[in-house]
């Protein structure tokens, strides 16, 4: 069967000099939760910004869904960016926004410029939306501004936004980077159960490797913009991990700190 996503040579050059990929090659398969890893600057960003064109590859070649990213037109563009969702480190929501509404923002996708300029979200589209906040545990917070949230609640907040849009694929880029230890289980048990429940694939770039192993279905090793490892977690031993962060800092907090606690 097809891969969902088939990343190809991909190369990103900023400013015409400075590589940030230097030709990653990446098949992605429907289900996988893929846990993107590597020092900070190797490149996860990059990666994963370039696969719904938020940065532009250089060359090389993005397939999603049968459709080549890097040479789509505006309205395929559309259609692509609608069947991603995407889950920030700092969460993006609209602040003055209800809980509710930023979630509901996650419909936008599917509608056209106009119609969502001027149609109101169904009741379908609410039920949903509540549906799916409850299920995270955001029952009691629906009607809250955005900003009256804790740090893991928001990113609650924007994986519900990102599953509101029924995407094929999450892309989550450091959704734990700013959260403590507890948070950050909860956040990503949210993020991995949905994403199972609902057959979303998921690539997740994060700095924990302990997260990454913990979660993962499969990790990525990424460093100077080349994959360095490639596997399942089980075959990340300690010498590729030395070898992918080469002595940089890698963090290292939650497995033994949120040992006991429960969601
Ligand atoms: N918009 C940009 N303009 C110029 N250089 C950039 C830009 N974005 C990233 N880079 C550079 O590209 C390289 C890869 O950056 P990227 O953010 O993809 O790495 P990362 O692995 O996600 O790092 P971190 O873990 O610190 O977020 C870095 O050297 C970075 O400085």
């Amino acid at each position: 069967m097809e891969p969902l996503l088939s990343i190809q040579q991909l190369t990103k050059q900023y400013n015409k000099q400075h590589t940030a990929l230097a030709g990653i090659s990446l098949d992605v398969s429907r289900g996988e939760f893929v846990a993107v890893i590597g020092p900070s600057g190797a490149g996860k960003s990059t990666l994963l910004r370039s696969i719904n064109r938020l940065a532009e590859p250089t060359s090389g070649s993005i397939a999603f869904e049968g459709v080549r990213v890097e040479q789509a037109r505006k309205k395929e563009l559309r259609q692509v960016r609608a069947n991603i969702g995407m889950i920030f480190q700092h969460y993006n929501l609209v602040y003055r926004l209800s809980v509710l509404e930023n979630v509901l923002h996650g419909r936008l996708g599917h509608m056209s410029s106009f119609a969502g300029m001027f149609s109101r979200y169904s009741e379908a589209d609410k039920e949903e939306a509540i549906r799916l906040l409850r299920k995270v545990g955001l029952e009691n917070e629906i009607y809250k501004r955005a900003d009256e949230l804790s740090g893991g609640q928001k990113q609650r907040v924007g994986i519900c936004r990102a599953l509101a849009q029924k995407p094929s694929l999450i892309l989550a880029d450091e959704p734990i980077a700013s959260l403590d230890p507890r948070s950050s289980k909860i956040v990503m048990d949210a993020l991995r159960a949905n994403c199972e429940e609902q057959g979303i694939t998921c690539l997740v770039n994060l700095h924990q490797v302990d997260v990454a192993k913990r979660y993962a279905t499969r990790i990525v090793g990424i460093k100077a913009g080349k994959v360095v490892f490639d596997g399942p977690p089980s075959e990340l031993h300690e010498g590729y991990i030395e070898h992918i962060y080469e002595g940089k800092e890698h963090e290292q907090f939650s497995i033994t700190n949120t040992e006991g606690i429960s969601a």
